[in-house]
């Protein structure tokens, strides 16, 4: 089988090379791969090396039915031959009611979701979402410190303790500050948000809650829908990894419209977790990043 080679989010080195688009990427048959400073899994087929022209550095690029991985020293494995990815760690961050959270930790329960939230972190300590984790035996960090919250973490202590925990992933859903550049350099391809809204439209400063809603009806857009996207300085401006389309009705209100964009938002950043936790995240030589479907690995979305 030809192999095709993409690139999972996880590999630790951005200058992979990734799939050129509309082309096979070029593949060398491998040499014994006993000669490979990797340690693989002896269960794995290695399809082929890619060499990265930029830096000759080559990687070697392995699958297995479900998940393709290049990797440094990373056992892939699936569940299919017996196999098991390792399962991530989770910080989510969130500032309300924390609905989506609450969808994020019921699917890791139930197991859909290979990974676990160990930690959550928010701007206000009162919020449902806090209580729902103090309920649930999740610790609550305090972020940011601020001049009414001085014992909030500074940036830099929240980096340190999230390196600590070795969190894996950062996930947003519904937290209303601005992550700071420390901490998105420290997780680079590893923080996720759910926007509102169908980006780039009614995004950035000022669009959150229920003012996407009221600008999404005032537009006159027929159509609305969640959105997420990879997170980097600016508000809203992280490459996007998912949307979901619903209608936007004549006689709406903004708490109706709301409501049928939670009900996908949940739906989604579930689905969109388990492919992150499932290292099924690949980027397009664009820099557009994929997600690799579960049934079908050569079907992407
Ligand atoms: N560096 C980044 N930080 C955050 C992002 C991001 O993409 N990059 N996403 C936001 C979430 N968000 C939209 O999805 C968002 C949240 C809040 C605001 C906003 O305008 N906030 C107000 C303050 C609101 C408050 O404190 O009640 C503001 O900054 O004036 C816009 C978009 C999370 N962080
Ligand atoms: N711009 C950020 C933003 O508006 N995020 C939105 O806040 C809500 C949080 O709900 P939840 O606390 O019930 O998950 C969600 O609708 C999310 O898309």
């Amino acid at each position: 089988m030809e192999s095709q080679q993409f690139f999972a989010g996880l590999c630790p080195n951005s200058s992979l090379p990734s799939i050129p688009i509309g082309k096979k990427p070029f593949s060398i048959k491998l040499p014994p791969f006993s000669s490979y400073p990797y340690n693989q899994p002896q269960n794995l087929q290695i399809h082929s090396v890619a060499y990265n022209p930029i830096n000759i550095a080559h990687k070697a690029c392995y699958s297995s039915r479900n998940i393709v991985c290049c990797s440094r020293n990373i056992s892939l494995q699936t569940k299919e031959e017996g196999f098991e990815v390792r399962r991530k760690k989770l910080a989510v961050f969130v500032s309300g009611g924390g609905s989506n959270f609450r969808s994020i930790h019921e699917a890791s329960l139930k197991g859909s979701i290979h990974g676990d939230i160990i930690v959550l972190v928010t701007n206000k300590t009162d919020c449902g979402g806090a209580e729902y984790a103090r309920n649930n035996g999740i610790p609550v960090i305090l972020f940011p410190k601020t001049k009414d919250e001085s014992d909030g973490l500074s940036s830099s202590d929240l980096v340190t303790t999230l390196r600590r925990l070795e969190v894996d992933f950062i996930l947003l859903a519904g937290y209303l500050k601005l992550i700071p550049v420390e901490l998105i350099r420290a997780y680079r391809r590893s923080i996720f948000n759910i926007h509102p809204s169908l980006l780039p439209a009614f995004g950035g400063k000022g669009y959150y809650g229920m003012k996407v809603h009221k600008a999404v009806i005032s537009s006159g857009a027929r159509f609305s829908g969640p959105t997420i996207h990879f997170v980097d300085e600016n508000y809203d401006t992280g490459r996007i990894l998912a949307q979901r389309v619903v209608p936007v009705l004549a006689n709406d209100t903004a708490k109706e419209l709301a409501a049928r964009v939670l009900r996908e938002e949940h739906q989604l950043y579930v689905e969109v977790v388990e492919a992150i936790c499932e290292e099924r995240v690949v980027w397009r030589e664009d820099g557009v990043p994929l997600i690799r479907s579960k049934e079908n690995p050569n079907d992407f979305t």
